[in-house]
Parts: structure tokens; sequence; C-alpha cells
């Protein structure tokens, strides 16, 4: 067979497990193979973990039972896969750090951060080829406007560019990407996608989708992937049916679930309904000169629930930073809450957070694991968004009343998370869970969610829309993806820039 021809990946009744006398990662043995000419995408709620099966990580019995075939022999699989992941692995020392002048040693800017991993990891080539690598993969990826900015300003969709820049400029022959698409707006999507279908066979692209994702076009081949391997896995054709029978079995059983919990008894409205809470009145932001808010106005009152919308990098994050004053421009009198108009002594950063509950995929990143799920939501009623990992350890379930602790004991039960299980041992979906609990344990004035059920299975986000629904409180929600947004009844668009925000009924 032609070297170009031959499979890329070969599974023949292959057993993976973590190290070799561990038990294995799916209860059945895996036979799979993956040709060249085919393009795969994975899902399923074990898909991460077949990914990083193909990516040569887990030991696989018999040894040959895992092959790739169009690699030379010398080389080492995994040294020429890349995996990755778009969940955040830039961490901020705390949320605010983002808006900062002053920059920690280890602080990079966006063509830093490329180069080094340029330099680290394409061994072997030219400079004059790595250079020419690098500018196409930066012009690609629209990054040219970005390489001065620091990475920890960049937004999640930028952020998200960036890291698909370094999976691509190490140069690897079979590229694993798991939920690129995750966060980002339609017109991002779209381009990342077509530039994502484009590549092979330099490199060769496996995509990792959740089970609701919608599938790209150019996608050939679907394998669907449980905690007993391989479900079902083919021609695109012959699998979304099979994936749409999972869908809607699973829709079923939660839909008919009876629902027996009173969210609006167990956090009840904290003052009549229409009374306006946050005013901004006018308001511009600009970095360097660059204008990312223009002129804005808006008012949010008490039992509204808005949807913040707007493509990648319009300056939704900015917006909420200005209301949870983790932005320098928070301190101005033309945002009000309760009518108080923001101003250095009358409010502090404490007394602004003591009202408002928030959950963000920032959040999620630099959340301590050490704590317990139990511990994760009584933070809930001691701190913000503001989380120094040092400070929220010895705070955590020592100061909650009886009634606090009541309260947090049923929300982790009704949501069926183990309060004692540490946040690290926690799967994806209940650290989700744990955080969502945290920003409403304490019944706050406002409510933000902020991708905050993405990652959730089904059934948890469901529930969570449920709740929030019955709570019947001030939400502002931002998603790209529709079903992972509560019911919302109102929307902000921002288009970034000098253009002016839109507002508007949800239809
Ligand atoms: N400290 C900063 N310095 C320079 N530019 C910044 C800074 N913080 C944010 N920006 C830029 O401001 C713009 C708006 O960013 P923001 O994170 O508010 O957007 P977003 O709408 O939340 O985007 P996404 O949907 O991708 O998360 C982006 O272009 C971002 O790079």
């Amino acid at each position: 067979m032609a070297k170009h021809n031959k499979p890329l990946v070969v599974f023949e009744n292959c057993i993976l497990r973590p190290q070799y006398y561990s038990k294995e990662i799916f209860h059945s043995p895996t036979t799979l193979t993956l040709l060249p000419t085919q393009k795969w995408a994975i899902t399923g709620t074990h898909k991460t973990r077949f990914l990083e099966a193909i990516a040569g990580q887990y030991t696989a019995t018999p040894a040959e039972s895992r092959s790739y075939p169009f690699l030379e022999k010398s080389v080492w699989p995994a040294s020429v896969t890349s995996l990755v992941s778009f969940s955040t692995d830039i961490k901020p020392a705390y949320l605010s750090a983002r808006y900062e002048s002053y920059r920690e040693p280890e602080d990079v800017d966006l063509a830093s951060f490329l180069q080094k991993s340029l330099v680290r990891e394409a061994g072997g080539m030219s400079p004059e080829d790595r250079i020419q690598v690098y500018e196409s993969v930066v012009h690609w990826l629209g990054l040219e406007p970005l390489l001065s900015q620091w990475i920890v300003t960049l937004s999640n969709g930028q952020m998200r560019r960036a890291r698909l820049a370094r999976g691509l400029l190490s140069s690897p022959k079979i590229l694993l990407a798991d939920e690129p698409f995750l966060g980002l707006d339609p017109v991002s999507t779209s381009s990342m996608s077509a530039l994502l279908g484009e590549l092979a066979p330099a490199p060769h692209v496996i995509l990792g989708l959740r089970a609701h994702e919608r599938v790209p076009d150019w996608i050939s081949h679907l394998a669907v992937i449980d905690e007993s391997g391989i479900i079902k896995a083919g021609k695109k054709d012959d699998v979304t049916e099979k994936l749409q029978e999972l869908r809607n079995r699973r829709n079923s059983i939660f839909i008919d679930r009876s629902y027996n919990f009173n969210a609006s008894n167990l956090l009840p409205l904290r003052g009549p309904r229409a009374d306006s809470i946050i005013d901004i009145d006018n308001i511009t932001v600009a970095y360097k000169g660059k204008v990312v808010l223009k002129d804005l106005k808006w008012t949010v009152r008490r039992g509204e629930r808005w949807h913040l919308r707007g493509n990648n990098g319009t300056g939704k994050s900015t917006l909420l930073s200005l209301i949870t004053a983790d932005h320098p421009q928070s301190w101005n009198s033309k945002i009000r809450l309760f009518s108080e108009p923001r101003k250095v002594g009358r409010q502090n950063y404490f007394s602004i957070n003591k009202v408002i509950g928030h959950a963000s995929p920032e959040i999620h990143a630099i959340f301590p694991a050490t704590l317990t799920a139990f511990q994760t939501v009584s933070t809930g009623f001691t701190v913000g968004s503001f989380l120094p990992p040092s400070s929220i350890s010895h705070v955590a379930g020592d100061m909650t009343t009886q009634e606090q602790t009541d309260r947090i004991n049923s929300l982790l039960q009704y949501f069926n998370v183990n309060p004692d299980a540490l946040f690290s041992e926690l799967t994806l979906n209940d650290q989700k869970l744990a955080l969502f609990m945290r920003a409403i344990v304490k019944n706050p004035e406002v409510l933000i969610l902020d991708e905050a059920f993405s990652g959730m299975n089904d059934e948890s986000i469901f529930r969570c829309k449920q709740f929030v629904y019955e709570w019947g409180g001030t939400v502002i929600a931002i998603g790209h993806i529709e079903d992972e947004i509560p019911r919302c009844d109102k929307y902000i668009r921002l288009h970034g820039g000098e253009n002016l925000a839109e507002q508007g009924v949800v239809n």
C-alpha cells in the first residue's frame, strides 16, 4: 500500500489502561481503523478519553493492538500528535489581573507565547521554514492585530484561536481538537470550522464534539463513545441516526421526571419586581485608545432575565467586569447599583459582590481544587468573584450558619453532588453544578451566568435552567449556544468598537 494510503491509526481488540496494571478505561475492547482519506469527529460522553487514546496516551494491550501504520516505525506517535483541549489553561492569579497594568514576570504577549512553542516543539525544521509556518498560522487565524497584546487580556474567543495556533505550530501529523467551537460566536465557529476542514493532510484533523453540537459538513465519519467504548462508528450518515436516537432518549428521560423542588421557597425574591438594580449611563471603555464599549446605556430591573449577546471580542466580559467591580473603570458614578452611584468610600468591592452571584469559565479556571463540594458552595456566601486561593481555603465552610448549611445541603442533594468529594475529584459536570450552586446559594440580587452551563450534561442543564426559571430572580446570561442559557426575556447585543449596543425582547 502506498505510504499516503496507510491508515492513520488502527485499534484491533485493543484494551486501554492508564497503566499496565490499572483498570481498563472502556468496558469493551476497541476496534476501529481511521484512514487518511476520512475526516473524523468523536462524540459521546467519553469522547475525550478516546481522543487521548488516539493521541498515544494510555497503555494498549496487547502492545500491537494499537498501531500507526502511516508513521515510520522509528517515530514515537505521541510526539507527532497534538491534542488541543479548549478548556482554559491560562490562569491569571485572580480575575481582575486581566485589567491591571502591572504584569507578573510569567505574563507574556501573544507573539512570545506562540514563538515559545515554535522554538520548543518544531525541531528539525530550518529557521526559514519555521518563520513561514509561524507567519501562515498567525495569518490564517487572524491573530496579527493581537500579537503585542498580553495573553491574559485576550477574550475567550481570541484565546481559543491562540491555542489552536499553538497546536499547529508544533507541526503535528495528527491534530486532535477537542471542542474547538466552545464559546465561539457563529461567525468565528464557521471560520474556525472551515480552517480545520482544510488542513488535512498537514495535519490530519480529528474533532471532539459534544453530543448536541452541530457536526460540520466536511466531517465524513463519526464515532460515538461512552463508558463501554465505541457504541457506533462509521460514515456520518449511518451514525447520525444513532446519535439522534441517543439524544432523544436522554431528553425524554429527564423531561418526564417529576419536578419536586420549589426554588422560590428556598430562595424568595428580595424585593418588588421592576425596581431598578443596575443602571449604566453612557459609559465608554477603551484599551490603549481602542474603544470596546461606546456610550453604553443599560438598565436592569429586578426579575428581568437578560441575554448578553455579541460576537467574540465585542466587550461582554468587559461589561460584566464593570458590574462586578473587577474593572478599574468600575468606580464611576455613571454606574448605579440600587440607584446609588458607584463611589470609592460609599461602596467597596465586597459590598458590591454581596448581592451578585457569578459563575464563569474564569472562576472555574482559578477555583481551588482542594475544597470539598460543600465548601465550594459555601464560598458563595463569603466571597464574590474575587478568589485569592489562599484566603478562600480558610473561610470556606467555617462561617456558615445553620440555615446556610441546610440550604447548601438541600441544593447539593437536589443536584445530586456528593458534599464531601473534593472539587478536583468531581466530574466536569459536577464541578460546573457546584459553581452554579455557589453562584445562587446566597439568593443574589443579580445572578451572572457566563457560559455557566457549558460542559454540563443535558440533564444538568435542564435542571439548572428550570431552577433559575422557578427562582424568578434577576439574571444576566452569556452563552453562544441557545440551549445552554436559561430562558431570557430581553437581550442586549454588543457590537464592539464605536458601534452602539442594541436592546430588544427575546421572542
Ligand atoms: N486589558 C486589556 N488590554 C487590551 N485589550 C483588552 C484588555 N482586555 C480586553 N481587551 C480587548 O477588548 C476586547 C473585548 O474583550 P472582552 O473579553 O470583553 O470580549 P468578549 O465579548 O467577552 O469576548 P469573548 O466572547 O471572546 O469572550 C477584545 O478585543 C480584547 O482583546
